[in-house]
């Protein structure tokens, strides 16, 4: 890799091979910005993937929770310049590589957001997968190349295809998926009373079909998708204490999924809609199929013979789930799920600051 250095500004060029401008140099990098961060940028379909691979101060804890604490408490700042307008939006979502503190992990990662920091992403598993492959993290085998990423939620393994020096389609085993809760009703204010099934995928999510609030998902307008599921959550969060057998920074609600009801199985796409906070997924979202599949399989409605098609509203874009066997989490039955997609890369970045900028710390717009 080439490096340039320009007034006090080094950076290594992201293709050694491309010809750069004093120009295009002073716009990657003036002079007086006191922030630079790099990034990989891809998504995973549709859903933005903004990897964090220069820049970001050192996080502290010794445990990936206690990181996430830390930079939460301290770092928020870095978080609100790249999540957030005019380098963001509502809808990004970014990966920060840290330290792994299990000895069996292959990189660990922090996920970050509009509104914080999420403890297990199943779409950024998929996109990290070929990064770190493609970056040499962890070396290539052909046909496929394993590796483990922890997540603040614990253990992601992955697998991706490589062939011919490409990295393809990624396959992801969480952590065990459980159900909470099936068929609780709810209060859901403008919609009434509604029953959701409450399962956790890495995170927890309530889970119903659109016809229970009167909605078509293939015809609803976002806005009406997210009003509902904002509605849904709510209700949830005040009527429903969620537990986590194992660590209670993990029992939290993250978000709704709406689906089209079609769980009995089938060969043809199942529509998956997550919706976290103001943010819907432009992916089937994979804690969320994972979350969905568990709750799927202990209703008899999968087993590991068959994987499923899941498919975003948003975009059309599909993940695969598939129960592959069971096991426990704490008192919980729970069961691993496959989730299998594609990410592409979309692009790099090099982002700074001017301390001028009366808007350089980010904002969103509602
Ligand atoms: O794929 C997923 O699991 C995620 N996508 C955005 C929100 C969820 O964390």
């Amino acid at each position: 890799m080439q490096t340039h250095y320009l007034a006090n500004c080094t950076f290594d060029l992201l293709n050694a091979n491309m010809a750069v401008s004093k120009e295009e140099a002073f716009f990657s990098c003036p002079k007086s910005s006191p922030f630079v961060i790099k990034t990989v940028e891809m998504h995973t379909g549709g859903e933005p993937l903004r990897i964090i691979t220069d820049g970001y101060p050192k996080t502290k804890g010794k445990t990936i929770l206690e990181k996430r604490v830390y930079v939460r408490d301290n770092l928020d700042v870095f978080r609100q310049r790249l999540m957030w307008e005019p380098r963001g939006h509502d809808d990004m979502f970014g990966a920060l590589l840290v330290e792994p503190d299990e000895s069996d992990a292959d990189i660990g990662v922090l996920f970050m957001h509009n509104e914080g920091y999420g403890t297990m992403c199943g779409h950024a598993c998929i996109g990290l997968g070929r990064y770190a492959v493609d970056r040499g993290i962890v070396p290539a085998n052909s046909p496929q190349t394993e590796l483990v990423i922890q997540c603040p939620t614990g253990l992601v393994k992955v697998w991706v295809d490589y062939q011919d020096g490409k990295s393809g389609r990624v396959r992801f085993h969480s952590v065990p998926a459980f159900v909470f809760a099936l068929d609780q009703e709810v209060d859901v204010a403008n919609y009434g009373r509604v029953k959701v099934d409450i399962a956790y995928g890495g995170v927890f999510y309530a889970i119903l079909p659109d016809s229970s609030l009167g909605l078509d998902l293939r015809t609803a307008s976002i806005q009406d998708v997210k009003n509902a599921a904002a509605a849904v959550a709510e209700a949830v969060k005040k009527a429903v204490p969620l537990r986590h057998p194992e660590h209670p920074d993990l029992a939290f609600l993250y978000g709704t999924i709406i689906t089209d009801g079609r769980d009995e199985y089938e060969p043809t796409p199942a529509i998956n809609t997550c919706v976290s906070g103001v943010s819907v997924d432009r992916s089937p979202c994979g804690s969320g199929v994972t979350a969905r599949v568990a709750i799927q399989y202990r209703r008899g409605q999968i087993d590991p013979s068959k994987e499923r098609q899941f498919v975003s509203a948003a975009t059309g874009s599909i993940f695969t789930g598939r129960p592959v066997r069971e096991t426990k989490l704490g008192e919980f039955d729970a069961v691993i799920v496959e989730v299998a997609g594609h990410a592409h890369y979309i692009g790099t970045a090099v982002f700074t600051v001017e301390p001028e900028d009366p808007l350089k710390n980010g904002f969103l717009v509602k």
